[in-house]
């Protein structure tokens, strides 16, 4: 991906250029699909009520105005909401943890555990296999969308991992001879049990999180953080309730 150039050198947003749109509404970038459903009501709590195509995700639009002039939320791949972030196109924004580990932006300050979107990342493999395919090696093949994350755990094990990337069905590659194990996300364990394998290993516990670019912190503070603190009482009206 090649990132905007600023002053920085690293692509990442300088105060100077986001002080360009300080006069312009705060952006809220949304990941579509299953988080975004489970932050409906958590949105509507903070009082925040984006156009109404926005949740529906009945509309083509990417961009949306919300009930607050100052506020307009983009719809995006939940992988990439950390991206925009990061690079100051949006301020703030909602994502998974795995996202925010498998990324690891300096950039970004993640204020708010928000409970929802839970599961775990975790290693698993065929049942059929009778021992653990790590057991002894130091080299592994194993099939992920998160190649950062799955590096990072088998290197802390002494095991070099050939990252074979995938972005879905991650479950079909250790029965197709793609590679050995698996490093992918595992809720209800479902879908790892329709397709022969087990859990192995948990990576790390997910849940989605608050984020918010570091600079338009710096920037924008009173805003940015009057809408941290609208999430955060949101969160607390429903453990009240
Ligand atoms: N089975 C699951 N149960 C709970 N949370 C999940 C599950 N799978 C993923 N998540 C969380 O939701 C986020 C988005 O999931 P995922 O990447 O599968 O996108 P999606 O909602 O299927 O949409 P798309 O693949 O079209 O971007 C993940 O980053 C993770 O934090
Ligand atoms: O343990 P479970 O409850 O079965 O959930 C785990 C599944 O959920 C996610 O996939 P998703 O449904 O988002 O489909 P995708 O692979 O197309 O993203 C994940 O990649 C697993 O495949």
């Amino acid at each position: 991906m090649t990132a905007p150039q600023n002053g920085t050198g690293n692509g990442l947003q300088t105060g100077a250029d986001l002080a360009v749109r300080s006069d312009s509404p705060l952006i809220l970038a949304l990941p579509k699909g299953r988080i975004l459903k489970a932050l409906a009501p958590v949105l509507s709590r903070t009082g925040i009520e984006p156009d109404p195509d926005c949740l529906t995700e009945s509309s083509r639009r990417l961009r949306f105005g919300t009930s607050d002039p100052n506020l307009d939320v983009v719809r995006v791949r939940s992988f990439d909401v950390a991206t925009f972030v990061a690079y100051g196109g949006a301020d703030i924004g909602v994502c998974g943890a795995d996202v925010l580990m498998e990324f690891d932006y300096p950039d970004i300050y993640a204020p708010l555990d928000l409970g929802i979107g839970g599961c775990r990342i975790s290693v698993a493999r065929p049942k059929t296999m009778v021992e653990d395919p790590a057991t002894g090696q130091s080299r592994l093949r194993v099939a992920t969308k998160y190649p950062t994350i799955a590096r990072r755990h088998f290197a802390s094990r002494a095991i070099n991992a050939e990252i074979v990337h995938l972005n879905g069905a991650m479950e079909l590659a250790p029965t197709l001879d793609l590679a050995s194990v698996i490093v992918d996300l595992v809720d209800t364990g479902s879908t790892l049990r329709a397709n022969g394998l087990m859990e192995t290993e948990t990576i790390a516990h997910v849940t989605s999180r608050l984020i918010v670019n570091r600079v338009a912190l710096k920037t924008r503070p009173e805003e940015i953080s009057a809408l941290i603190e609208r999430f955060r009482a949101a969160l607390n009206t429903e453990e009240a309730a």
